[in-house]
């Protein structure tokens, strides 16, 4: 895609083989992805085709074996903030330290890091919760922790992988609502591995359809569906017509690596 505006996150011919067993894994083969400045991205693809692997790759946690990756703003303390499925919290510290961990690690005052961790505490409505510890909470409320930390970092990249796929189906669509009301008032560069087709419309300003492994950029969907966006956009024809042709794109290749 080309875009006015440079890149806040972008790969060129990305590929990864891991040399863990006995066999090479190709894990992804030539991704090329520009993430605009600002904008949100959804990434959905079958099981095992790379979408972890290239979120860690954009957020610099893992190299590729081939191409490259660039941040825009790379002189920034933590250039990505990161947000995983589960195990994103540390059980042993509270709410407060949870949120205020990544500032605290970017060298960030004592002072202001409590005030904008509670700021952040309060606008993922766990204020209450302040003192309490992890397993007091529920899931829901231990990714608020999570979601929280990222954008309470200041990091203009946020790189979540499936951050609420470990939630029970009514948490997830209200914690989607959260998150796109969170996004629409702070605009950070987002990009989302989701297996939810709906998250994935609901969310994304565009969702990059992946293939089976190795994992390659099937289709690149632009979502035009104004903002904000709430579940009332899930029952228009446009979102099923949508949801069906991701899906579409996407069924041929998720037999196929179930069958792997
Ligand atoms: N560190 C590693 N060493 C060896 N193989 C790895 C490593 N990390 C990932 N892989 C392999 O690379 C492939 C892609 O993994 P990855 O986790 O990126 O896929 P994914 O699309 O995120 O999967 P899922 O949707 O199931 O979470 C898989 O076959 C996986 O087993």
């Amino acid at each position: 895609m080309t875009t006015a505006t440079s890149p806040a996150v972008g790969a060129t011919g990305v590929s990864k083989v891991f040399f863990a067993g006995k066999e090479p894994v190709w894990a992804l083969e030539d991704v090329s992805l520009q993430v605009e400045e600002g904008s949100f991205t959804c990434v959905v693809g079958p099981s095992g085709c790379g979408k972890s692997t290239l979120l860690r790759i954009l957020g610099g946690l893992e190299k590729p074996t081939s191409g490259t990756v660039a941040l825009q703003d790379s002189s920034h303390k933590i250039p990505a903030a990161f947000v995983f499925q589960e195990h994103g919290v540390f059980p042993w510290v509270n709410v407060l330290d949870n949120v205020a961990f990544g500032l605290r690690m970017s060298g960030v005052r004592r002072n202001e890091r409590t005030e904008r961790s509670r700021e952040w505490i309060a606008r993922v409505g766990l204020s209450s919760f302040e003192k309490s510890y992890p397993h007091e909470l529920s899931g829901g409320m231990r990714q608020r922790i999570a979601i929280a930390r990222a954008f309470a970092t200041g990091s203009p990249v946020l790189l979540m992988d499936e951050p609420l796929g470990a939630l029970d189906a009514q948490t997830r669509l209200l914690m989607q609502e959260e998150l796109v009301k969170l996004w629409e008032a702070e605009r950070k560069t987002v990009v989302m591995v989701t297996h939810g087709i709906e998250e994935a419309i609901l969310l994304g300003d565009r969702v990059v359809v992946m293939s089976a492994r190795p994992g390659r950029i099937k289709e690149d969907i632009q979502v035009d569906f104004p903002r904000p966006r709430t579940m009332e956009l899930e029952r228009t024809p446009e979102f099923g017509e949508m949801r069906y042709r991701i899906w579409e794109l996407l069924r041929d290749d998720v037999r196929a690596s179930a069958a792997m």
